[in-house]
């Protein structure tokens, strides 16, 4: 079975603008009110794919109600932990520019923390978990690299699409799959990275420190993939973007849905670009149709070779 972890889910209120003018009363010319949270988000396309899965995470209040009943309503399995708090509204504002308000999350007690720790139990092998988005502050510092302990101990592969120390602490546990986009593969090693080129010796990085798969997503650029194989540069196809929040995690379930049912990363990359752009050029996350439409839209070239890392 593949599993999503959600720690912080969100509505993601998608607010369509003119113009913003700062402390005057702007108008809405159109909005969206949509269950958001990066492993949601993976849920939803994952099952776009009709790859059967469950989204694990904390959620809480009226709000955490209206994105478990959504998922449901899509016909995705749940089993999501209660916390007393609403889950968070993240806001984001398409002025023009797209400018994102995303909100801290509810507090999560120690003992719900550790209560969630039991899903992981009947794990085996056969399961994937995709660990997604960011911590709640109340969670400890080193609850994913928790909850990573467990998924090893049970020997489950996991991908993990989250930012800073979280990610770099999970690369030694060898995830089969991490996203980080550009701006985040510069922080992750305290560079500026300009151009692709630049970018292929950090991407290596990933893989030297344990990673089997990154990919380095480059928005309207496409994506790179870095496998043992080598490095491979697939285009973006060209369209009207309407609302690229998700992009990102629609990618990583473009290439975990296709890639644990055919072992094909090439072809799983190809879906993972086409399930980023898919997304992009809708008002929600893509559906299927949407996908299908573009896999045969991107092109995808070997770059360069990867050295193994001989020590
Ligand atoms: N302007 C765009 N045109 C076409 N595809 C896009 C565009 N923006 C994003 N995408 C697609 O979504 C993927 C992820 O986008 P990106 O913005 O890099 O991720 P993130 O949301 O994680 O920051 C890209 O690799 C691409 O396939
Ligand atoms: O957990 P974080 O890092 O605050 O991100 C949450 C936000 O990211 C999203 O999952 C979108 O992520 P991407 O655009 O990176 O794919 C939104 O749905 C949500 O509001």
């Amino acid at each position: 079975m593949i599993y999503t972890i959600t720690l912080n889910p969100s509505i993601d209120y998608i607010v369509h603008l003119d113009g913003l003018e700062i402390g005057n009363v702007n108008r809405i010319k159109q909005d969206f009110k949509l269950p958001g949270g990066k492993g949601i988000n993976v849920s939803r396309i994952l099952n776009q794919l009709q790859v059967s899965n469950t989204a694990l995470g904390f959620v809480g209040g009226f709000t955490g109600k209206f994105v478990e009943d959504w998922l449901i309503d899509e016909g995705i399995q749940t089993e999501f932990t209660e916390v007393e708090d609403d889950t968070r509204i993240n806001v984001k504002l398409k002025a023009g520019e797209e400018t994102e308000i995303n909100g801290e999350g509810p507090h999560i007690s120690e003992s719900t923390a550790n209560e969630f720790l039991k899903h992981f139990d009947g794990f085996t092998e056969e399961d994937t978990v995709i660990l997604s988005g960011s911590r709640p502050k109340s969670l400890p510092e080193d609850y994913y690299e928790t909850i990573i302990q467990n998924l090893v101990a049970k020997k489950s592969a996991f991908v993990i699409d989250t930012t800073g120390n979280d990610l770099k602490n999970a690369l030694k546990y060898q995830p089969l799959l991490v996203k980080p986009n550009h701006h985040e593969l510069g922080d992750l090693f305290n560079v500026e990275l300009h151009s692709i080129e630049e970018m292929i010796p950090y991407g290596k990085k990933l893989l030297e420190q344990g990673a089997k798969f990154a990919i380095i997503s480059l928005a309207g650029e496409g994506a790179i993939l870095f496998a043992e194989e080598g490095v491979y540069h697939a285009t973006a196809p060209k369209g009207k973007v309407k609302n690229s929040v998700g992009a990102g995690d629609s990618m990583v379930a473009g290439f975990v849905g296709i890639y644990t049912q055919t072992k094909d990363a090439l072809e799983a990359f190809t879906f993972s670009v086409a399930c980023g752009s898919a997304t992009a050029f809708s008002d929600d996350l893509a559906k299927r149709e949407d996908i299908e439409k573009l896999v045969d839209l991107i092109k995808i070239k070997k770059i360069d070779g990867v050295e193994k890392n001989e020590n």
